[in-house]
């Protein structure tokens, strides 16, 4: 078993990578495998050194000034605050005498220190305005709160200047990184991505895998994982009882030879192929994702709403051909379970394909731990040449079935309950989540920034939430109205509609207006909103939407939820389902969100907070 050197809890310094600089860093933990060391600066960053980037404190000289500066973040902003007073280490202590050769050599040892302060002060830049997957340092914010504006704060701008195309080029910082292997991003996947800045390659910066793990952990992801199916299942089958109480057991599982049925599975396997084929037809533009952590950006074809068109086209002629999409609704069951086997075969295969990968393209998310990580995903990015199976399952299988399986309900209602028109229930249960659903094509590039893309990896939890829990738990309301009819006035029908508009205008206005500012901060018809500038260069919203509550995307999305189950009346909870899961879902986002902008942000989040102190409800939460 190799050796290691320092021990977790000892405090040494590490080296700041891409630099000869050293800081007090504390020893986290140690990978045995890859022989790295997870450190933490005193600011809190976390970055994964080499035995040789790490010496210990006794072998450093202890300097008297205020030169220890703690690490490179602090140490921008201690410089920003004065900065005639160097600080670099390699000063000597005011005062002292200097022979000519000695104040030369110190002179070119400062000019080179000050170059190496500058190439690392400017990292962040290099990845803007879109480096989310790329965690940077948790300083202050260097200036202060203003009207929207260019991210660039002024000195940033002035060194840029002088430097910028000596060191733009130079070192792209990666924090929580495996070491750049430009080889990596050689050859076979050069039309798939286009490259940002390549780093040179000379330090090896790494991501820890994490340790404080979300979701309860592996027992919380386990327990998830047997958890869902069985909770799927129990959803469909008390919708599917005359008195869906809560208080009334659920009918037995079917056998599972009446479960499992090959004509089912022939269906679902064509539905999910036929959309895979759609998204890879060559119509509809192709945008870049955020920056990874090696400078790439991955390319994106988006033709979402041409795959619903062709897809509305299909079931038209299958309508018209009177091919009996009733099946859908009488093997509900059978769908279901072949879903989730789906869903479970291919977190097998991703789980297996990504224990080939290299380490700097798995997720930031990723534990180490077998089991977590095939819950939470453990590449970042899987793709089969230029198809990527994250971004396509998050939207088109299940989103559009989920539609589809709508329609089928208002059918089957019209059927069951011998209708010759859909009742008012079930088109405005039908009409809402439709809008939803083309609104999440039509914005589609907006998937790229969520933290489903930048952050988790593609494992059981997407796979499974993308392609069972989406299609057959979001259908619960038109699944319930088949067998449950309301009747439905046209004022309280009106009073639903305005309340998923509302929640729609809040939902729609707030991401775009986030979407907007992310793409392009100095937007003139964005000007008039208040932002406060991070440490990253990027800002952040603190006036109109985002000045409201921390999340009004939520605050919208949950009014909207709440506008799909009333129209299905007060008799039981079960169509209500949805927005108590949304709203714990969300609440949980929202802690998972505000932990990574934490870190992100650092001082300028915790200065968000208080001036926007609510997160999702106003003067509530
Ligand atoms: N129906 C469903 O099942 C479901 C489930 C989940 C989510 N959703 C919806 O999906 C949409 C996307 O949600 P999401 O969870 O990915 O998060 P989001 O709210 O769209 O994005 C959060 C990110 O926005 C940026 N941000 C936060 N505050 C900001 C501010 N004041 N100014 C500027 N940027 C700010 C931060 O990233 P950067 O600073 O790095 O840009 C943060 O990480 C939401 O509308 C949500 O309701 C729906
Ligand atoms: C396994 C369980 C219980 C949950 C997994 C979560 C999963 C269902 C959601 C995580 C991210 C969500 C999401 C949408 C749908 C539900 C999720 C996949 C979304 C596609 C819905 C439409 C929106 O407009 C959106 C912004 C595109 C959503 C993106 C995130």
């Amino acid at each position: 078993m190799p050796s290691r050197k320092f021990a977790e809890g000892e405090v040494v310094r590490g080296r700041w990578p891409g630099s000869s600089l050293y800081y007090e860093v504390e020893i986290l933990s140690h990978d045995n495998k890859s022989q790295v060391y997870t450190v933490k600066y005193k600011d809190g960053t976390e970055l994964e050194l080499k035995e040789s980037d790490i010496k210990p404190l006794k072998s450093f000289k202890q300097r008297k000034s205020g030169s220890t500066s703690s690490s490179p973040s602090r140490r921008r902003s201690s410089r920003s605050r004065s900065r005639s007073r160097s600080r670099s280490p390699g000063r000597a202590p005011k005062g002292s005498r200097r022979s000519v050769s000695a104040s030369y050599q110190a002179d070119a040892k400062e000019k080179e220190m000050r170059r190496e302060i500058l190439q690392v002060k400017l990292t962040p830049l290099v990845l803007k305005p879109f480096a989310n997957s790329v965690s940077v340092y948790n300083g202050e914010p260097e200036h202060m709160e203003k009207s929207a504006t260019p991210p660039k704060n002024k000195q940033e701008r002035v060194i840029l200047s002088t430097e910028d195309s000596y060191i733009a080029t130079q070192y792209s910082l990666r924090p929580r990184r495996e070491e750049v292997k430009t080889k990596n991003i050689e050859s076979e996947e050069q039309n798939l991505v286009t490259r940002g800045p390549v780093p040179l390659g000379t330090f090896q910066v790494t991501t820890p895998q994490r340790r404080d793990l979300e979701f309860g952990g592996v027992p919380g992801a386990l327990l998830i994982m047997l958890g869902l199916p069985a909770c799927v299942f129990l959803l469909l089958l008390q919708c599917a009882q005359k008195d869906p109480g809560l208080l009334q057991f659920p009918p037995p599982l079917p056998a599972l030879r009446e479960l499992w049925e090959a004509r089912v599975c022939g269906v679902y396997l064509l539905w999910f192929f036929l959309q895979a084929l759609f998204s890879l037809l060559p119509v509809g533009k192709v945008v870049e994702g955020t920056p990874l952590v090696d400078g790439r950006r991955l390319k994106y074809r988006l033709n979402g709403l041409y795959a619903f068109i062709l897809t509305s086209a299909a079931v038209g002629t299958a309508v018209f051909w009177d091919i009996e999409l009733y099946y859908l609704y009488t093997h509900f069951l059978q769908f279901a379970l072949a879903a989730i086997v789906f869903s479970v075969v291919l977190s097998v295969y991703l789980y297996a394909r990504s224990l080939k990968v290299p380490r700097d393209e798995l997720s930031p998310a990723s534990s180490g731990n077998a089991v977590y990580d095939f819950f939470i995903g453990r590449e970042l990015n899987p793709r089969i040449g230029a198809f990527d199976l994250k971004f396509f399952c998050e939207l088109r299988p299940g989103l559009i079935g989920w539609v589809v399986i709508n329609l089928v309900m208002l059918l089957a209602e019209m059927k069951v309950q011998e209708r010759s028109a859909p009742s008012l229930a079930m088109t405005l249960v039908n009409s809402f989540q439709l809008l939803y659903v083309v609104d999440a094509l039509w914005f589609e590039e907006a998937l790229l920034t969520t933290m489903d893309i930048i952050h988790d990896g593609f494992g059981f939890m997407l796979a499974f939430g993308d392609l069972v829990w989406v299609p057959f738990t979001y259908s619960l309301q038109a699944f319930y109205l088949v067998n449950h009819p309301q009747d439905l006035s046209w004022p309280l029908a009106s009073v639903i509609i305005a309340l998923k508009l509302c929640g729609y205008v809040i939902f729609r206005c707030a991401n775009s207006q986030k979407n907007a500012f992310r793409k392009n901060p100095t937007d003139p018809k964005l000007a008039h909103l208040k932002t406060i500038p991070t440490s990253t260069g990027k800002s952040l919203l603190v006036s109109g939407w985002w000045g409201f509550v921390r999340h009004p995307n939520y605050l919208g999305d949950l009014i909207m939820a709440l506008a799909w189950s009333l129209p299905c009346g007060f008799n039981h909870i079960l169509p209500y389902f949805y927005v108590i899961y949304f709203t714990a879902l969300l609440i949980h986002r929202e802690a998972r969100d505000e932990h990574q902008c934490r870190r992100k942000y650092g001082l300028a989040w915790e200065k968000y907070c208080q001036r926007v102190p609510y997160r999702i409800f106003p003067y509530i939460y």
